[in-house]
Parts: C-alpha cells; sequence; structure tokens
C-alpha cells in the first residue's frame, strides 16, 4: 500500500529498532449565581448615571509563595464535595439488575462476560438544573484553577466526581478548537455551517488523552490506596499507547504498551518510546495485540488502559458535552466520528444524552461512525440491518489507528448509533486520502482517520441526507503531524493504484534566477485570481 521512500521527497533517516449516598440538602448557590454576575444592560436604565472617578487597578494577589496549584484547590475548591456519586454496572443492563462495583475495584468486565458501564446518581445530578450546569461548566473555561482549567476536569462531578484533587494527573486537555471549515464547507459540499472539531490538537496529538487523564488519575489513586497495581497497559494502534505513556510518566507510573510491529507511524512508535514506557512490539495485527493484553493484565497486576474500561469514556464524552458549550449549548444536527474499536462512538452518545437527561439540551444530535472499507466490521453489521455481528480481519489502510477488524466496544456503538437514528458508512483508501488532501488545500492538516469522516460527509452530502444547511460537526480525532508519510506518499503521486488527485508535489528547479522566474511566471499565470 504505503510506500517505504519516496523520489520527491527524502526519505527518513530515523529508524527505530523493536527492542454513595446524597444528604438531601439544598444545592449550594455557585459564587457565579449571586447577583453581582449578571451585568445589567445599559439599556435598561432610564437615566445614565454619572461617570465614576477612575480606580487604582489592584491586581488580584497571588497565592503564597509556598503554595502550588494543588494546595491552592484543596484550599479553595470543596464546592459538590461528597454530593455525587458513581458506580460500574453492567452495560445496557435489565433495570432489575442489582450488580454494581466500586470505581476502586479493578473490574473490566460484568459478571456475565459482558461490558461495563460508568454509572452517574443521576437523582443527586439531577438536583441542580440544566441552567446550572452549563453556567457551571462555562464559568471553569480557560482558567488555570487546578484542576478545571482541564476540558475533562472542568466537569468533573460529571465524570470522576469522588476523585480527590490531589490524585488528578492532568495536562489540562480537552478545551480543543472547534474550528469553522468555511471553506471546505463552501468549495467541496456547498455547505455553510460546517465545523471540525480537533480533538487531535492535544498534548499527544489524539483524543485519547481526554480518557487517559481519567484511568491514570484513578490508577494513580488505587495505588494511593494500597491497590495491586504495579503498572498501566494497553494495545494500540498508536494514539493509546502515545496517550497512556505520557500520563503514566507524568504521575511516575510505569507503563507497558503492545504495538503491532510495522503497522503504526514512525511519530506514534517514538512517542511511547520517548516517554519511557516499556514497549513490547509484536508480530501481530492490533486485534493479536488486544488479546495479548487482555490475557496478560488478567494474570499479572498490570491494570488494563484500553477502552474495554469504562473509566476511559467518562474522559472522552466531555468531547461532546465541549462541543454544545462550544455552540453556546445550541445542538448541532450531525456529528461524525471515525470508528476503529468504537469506544468513541459510544463516549460521543454518553456525552450528549446526559445533557440532554440533566437538561443543558432538549435534543441530541444524529451520530454518524465512519469506517476505512478495509477495516469495515461495523459498516457490514449496520448493512446487514444489526444482523450477527461478525468480526473480520483488518486490511492495511492509511488510517492504521482505526485497522481494527474485532472492536471491543461493538454493543456500545450499536446502543449509540441505534438511539440517536445513526448512520454508518465507509471510505476506500482513494476517498479517504483524497478528503484529506483536499480538506489540507483549504487550510487543516488533517489525519486520514479525519479523511475518513469527512468521506462520510461527502457521501452523505452528495446523497442529500445532511443538507447545505444543516450544521455538522466532523471530529477529527488525531494530529496530522503523527501521519506525515501518508501524506508524503500521496503527494509524491507514490501510492500504487491511486490517481493522487490533488497531489501537490515540490516542483525541482536549478538555482538560478532566471530558471526560478520561469517557473513563477507559469505558475502565476494559472493562479486563481479574485
Ligand atoms: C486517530 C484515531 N481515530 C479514531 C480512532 C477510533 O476510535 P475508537 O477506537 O474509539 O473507535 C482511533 C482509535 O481507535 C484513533 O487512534
Ligand atoms: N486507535 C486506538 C486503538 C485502541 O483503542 P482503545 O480506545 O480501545 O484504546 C489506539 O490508538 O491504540
Amino acid at each position: 500500500m504505503a510506500s517505504s521512500s519516496s523520489s520527491l521527497f527524502q526519505s527518513s533517516p530515523l529508524s527505530l529498532k523493536p527492542k454513595t449516598s446524597t444528604p438531601p440538602v439544598p444545592p449550594p448557590k455557585p459564587h457565579f449565581l449571586k447577583p453581582h454576575f449578571f451585568r445589567i444592560k445599559a439599556s435598561t436604565q432610564s437615566t445614565p448615571s454619572p461617570p465614576t472617578p477612575p480606580q487604582p487597578i489592584v491586581s488580584k494577589p497571588r497565592r503564597p509563595a509556598d503554595e502550588n496549584i494543588r494546595d491552592e484547590a484543596r484550599r479553595n475548591n470543596n464546592l459538590h464535595a461528597n454530593l455525587f456519586s458513581a458506580k460500574y454496572v453492567p452495560f445496557n443492563a435489565d433495570p432489575s439488575s442489582t450488580e454494581s462495583y466500586s470505581l476502586d475495584e479493578i473490574v473490566y468486565r460484568s459478571q456475565s462476560g459482558g461490558l461495563l458501564d460508568v454509572q452517574h446518581d443521576m437523582a443527586a445530578l439531577k438536583k441542580y438544573d440544566g441552567r446550572y450546569w452549563r453556567e457551571l461548566f462555562d464559568s471553569r473555561v480557560g482558567k488555570t484553577t487546578w484542576p478545571y482549567g482541564s476540558g475533562v476536569w472542568s466537569k468533573k462531578e460529571w465524570v470522576l466526581p469522588e476523585i480527590d484533587g490531589d490524585d488528578i494527573i492532568s495536562a489540562f486537555e480537552g478545551n480543543s478548537n472547534l474550528f469553522w471549515a468555511e471553506r471546505f464547507g463552501k468549495q467541496f459540499l456547498g455547505m455553510s455551517d460546517l465545523w471540525v472539531k480537533h480533538c487531535g490538537i492535544s498534548h499527544t496529538g489524539s483524543f485519547k488523552d481526554l480518557g487517559m487523564t481519567v484511568l491514570v488519575s484513578q490508577v494513580n489513586r488505587l495505588r494511593k490506596m494500597n491497590r495491586p497495581v504495579v503498572g498501566v497497559g494497553c494495545a494500540s494502534t498508536g494514539d493509546t499507547s502515545a496517550a497512556l505513556s505520557a500520563y503514566c510518566a507524568a504521575a511516575g507510573i510505569p507503563s507497558i504498551v503492545f504495538l503491532p510491529a510495522n503497522r503504526i507511524s514512525i511519530a506514534q512508535l517514538v512517542q511511547p518510546i520517548a516517554n519511557g514506557a516499556f514497549v513490547l512490539s509484536l508480530d501481530t495485527d492490533f486485534d493479536g495485540c488486544m488479546q495479548l493484553i487482555r490475557e496478560v493484565t488478567s494474570e499479572l497486576p498490570i491494570y488494563l488502559a484500553n477502552s474495554l474500561n469504562s473509566l476511559r469514556l467518562e474522559g472522552q464524552k466531555t468531547a461532546a458535552i465541549e462541543i454544545l458549550q462550544q455552540f453556546d449549548w445550541e445542538v448541532p444536527d450531525w456529528v461524525i466520528v471515525p470508528g476503529g474499536n468504537l469506544g468513541n462512538i459510544y463516549a460521543f452518545y454518553k456525552g450528549f444524552h446526559m445533557c440532554k437527561e440533566l437538561g443543558l439540551v432538549d435534543r441530541i444530535p444524529r451520530l454518524v461512525c465512519a469506517q476505512a472499507a478495509n477495516a469495515n466490521p461495523l459498516y457490514l453489521h449496520y448493512k446487514s440491518g444489526w444482523k450477527n455481528f461478525k468480526a473480520i480481519r483488518a486490511n492495511t489502510t492509511f488510517a492504521s489507528a482505526i485497522q481494527i477488524g474485532d472492536p471491543v466496544s461493538i454493543d456500545r456503538a450499536v446502543y449509540a448509533l441505534k438511539n440517536s437514528n445513526g448512520i454508518v458508512e465507509e471510505a476506500t483508501e482513494e476517498e479517504l486520502m483524497d478528503a484529506m488532501a483536499q480538506a489540507d488545500s483549504t487550510g487543516m492538516f488533517i489525519c486520514p482517520h479525519t479523511g475518513v469522516a469527512l468521506t462520510a460527509l461527502i457521501k452523505l452530502r452528495k446523497s442529500g441526507v445532511i443538507g447545505p444547511a444543516d450544521r455538522t460537526v466532523v471530529v477529527s480525532t488525531a494530529h496530522g503531524l503523527k501521519f506525515t508519510q501518508s501524506k508524503i506518499d500521496y503527494h509524491s503521486n507514490d501510492i500504487k493504484d491511486m490517481a493522487c488527485r490533488y497531489a501537490n508535489p515540490p516542483v525541482q528547479v536549478k538555482a538560478d534566477f532566471g530558471s526560478v522566474m520561469d517557473v513563477l511566471r507559469k505558475y502565476l499565470s494559472k493562479a486563481p485570481k479574485h
């Protein structure tokens, strides 16, 4: 598929050897609901007040020099202490089920072997209305207050309500850019309200940071409680391992990552290596690595960090809440998410659904899950009318992080799609690479997985399912800089059986004035005029 070197670009010299209960008290009013929080509009005042003399500017005093931001948080932040709780329950359990586990237990599966879900005490959360939550979350954005400066922990009450701020390991992840894709929307789709949620513009370059801050924080808490957790492990197509190793390194916790040899990008391989993880390069695909890490974590005191572990999804769901927040709590019509192991599509559903259930919004968007045609078990399942899911052997794809044939969260994904009137689409290699190149040509620099999501959008626009004025959000899951080799191959026109229609290779020119002027004149004569 991808060529290893290129005639137009120097190939990389770098080669790496594998080496519980809620007290019935009335909710406290947060400071921002006090009257002074709301400004009176000038137009409502009948007579203008006389100008006040200028006051001397006094800076807010800084915290004492011997105090850090965690200490300061401990002194200030006891809002909501002990009011909320969460526990593990079997995923989509019968309402009569009484099976549940404390989040301080080490458990990944229900008694019947099914998936788990983190269930919040919704009755306690409902004591506060939607307006309260909207204003609380809005009040925390853009600050460095520990831990609320994080887009994940700014929703702490809905994520891990019981964890102490002292145990949290955060890189102030989240709060990622929601980009108005004006030119891409207009030029390629005739759309006016298209947005790209850049979850890859993040600490380790993917949305996995949102889940990993939660999981590693909980592990940190468990280790302080002397629970048997010697290290944390995952199987990965590159992004989970990058996030796990970074957060573990920040916490001083050993991390162990299982990677499919030669199936992830160099940038993704070097991330856990640099962060000091114990990296195993295994001669199998992602599904093989996943099987092995599940077996290993059931034998050794290594905590499982893949999204089979439902803690991860509590962090990832905040991206959905953040999208609503960034639209000032207006609900988009469509959200398109690339899917592989299929935890994230459910995380988005859960975030939107919680906002509806707790009164922050009155509906949820329709979800689209986009898969590479070379790794499309969910798409096939959808097309069969959700009959008899069959795992497949995934083929090589430029969207290497979603080259997964036996997704652990298949049941979660089906639930999310059925309950959001959702759709599944697929993208061939040529379609996803063209979409990526088109998006890049309008000023983005996206990853191939985002190319998969954009292809889904292009197809749904062409078929008229998505309308020209529908507010649509495409979730960009990783930073394009992790996948430069795929862009090099494309722009070198160096991919077998692919036309690379939008390739933009560099021009080799002799270093003299005449030659440079000749090429520039030719280029300018063809350049688009206003
Ligand atoms: C960049 C990227 N996009 C999309 C996905 C798909 O997410 P999920 O596995 O939660 O479906 C992954 C990981 O699988 C990923 O690393
Ligand atoms: N793309 C993922 C695959 C594993 O997914 P996870 O969400 O279950 O950890 C990766 O980057 O490893």
